[in-house]
């Protein structure tokens, strides 16, 4: 996969040379690219903002810089439409993937649609966000996914596009060693992941439920579904709203 990030921040990416993500770049399953904005701007302030039009508080990111940045990093195959209309593209086309607090919310599903992308590529917006024609005019050559982590407000996009960044490139073939940790963690069957535990056995008085230590493979499984929906249904109702409804046997609660 191939990724390029462009933010007026670069250094919000230095993360992305540690860990499992350094770890796919170095081994050729991730590639990619930190560009500072800036780099088309050609004032001698190097200017990518300024006031809204009608108003408002704060400032806005110029269109023109991000403009010459698409230009080059996604090189149109003919003039880009000059008009309103949108062209529906083939899904050989980049996603370009915008964070903003007026996105939609980014979920496991939408991590897994990502990831089975070839190219993605991050705007970064600042100040109160990034003039609207730049959107539309990237529509006309890229898949414009404009992305909220949720309903909150961060001050711009480095962050979110980090958190994406992790949910997509943990799912890539590889950058996982045991992919069965994939099948079992949270969200991914839609129900929150069965409490864990490891050694020691007795810990400050506490033990680890006897079920886990009981070497019954069918018993735990049945203990784990069971904790997995009752952990669910009370951190998460509105997930259960789309799972098929269960009886739980008391004797696969007990610990
Ligand atoms: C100006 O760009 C922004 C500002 C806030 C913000 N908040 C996000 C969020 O997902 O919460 S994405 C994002 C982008």
């Amino acid at each position: 996969m191939r990724v390029d990030v462009l933010t007026i921040f670069p250094d919000y990416f230095a993360p992305l040379e540690l860990s499992l993500i350094g770890k796919a770049r170095t081994t050729g399953l991730l590639d990619v690219g930190v560009h500072d904005l800036r780099q088309w701007t050609h004032d001698v302030h190097r200017t990518v903002d300024d006031t809204p039009y009608g108003g408002g508080p704060g400032m806005v990111m110029r269109p023109e810089p991000w403009g010459a940045a698409f230009d080059e990093l996604v090189p149109p195959d003919r003039p880009p439409l000059t008009g309103p209309e949108s062209v529906p593209l083939d899904d050989r086309a980049p996603v370009l993937i915008v964070p903003t607090p007026a996105g939609q919310r980014f979920d496991q599903a939408m991590a897994h649609a990502f990831a089975g992308e070839r190219r993605l590529i991050f705007a970064c917006g600042r100040y109160e966000g990034i003039d609207q024609r730049v959107l539309e005019e990237a529509a006309t050559r890229m898949r414009v996914r404009e992305v909220s982590l949720g309903d909150y407000v961060l001050f711009g996009g480095e962050v979110a596009v980090l958190v994406m960044l992790e949910a997509v490139v943990r799912l890539l073939p590889g950058v996982i060693g045991n992919a069965e940790s994939l099948t079992e963690e949270s969200h991914a069957n839609g129900l929150l992941e069965a409490p864990l535990y490891t050694k020691p056995a007795v810990w400050r008085g506490r033990e680890v439920p006897e079920v886990l230590r009981s070497g019954d493979h069918g018993r735990i499984a049945r203990w784990r579904r069971a904790q997995s929906l009752l952990r669910t249904a009370a951190q998460r109702p509105d997930m259960l709203a789309s799972t098929a409804p269960e009886t739980l046997d008391k004797h696969d609660v007990a610990t």
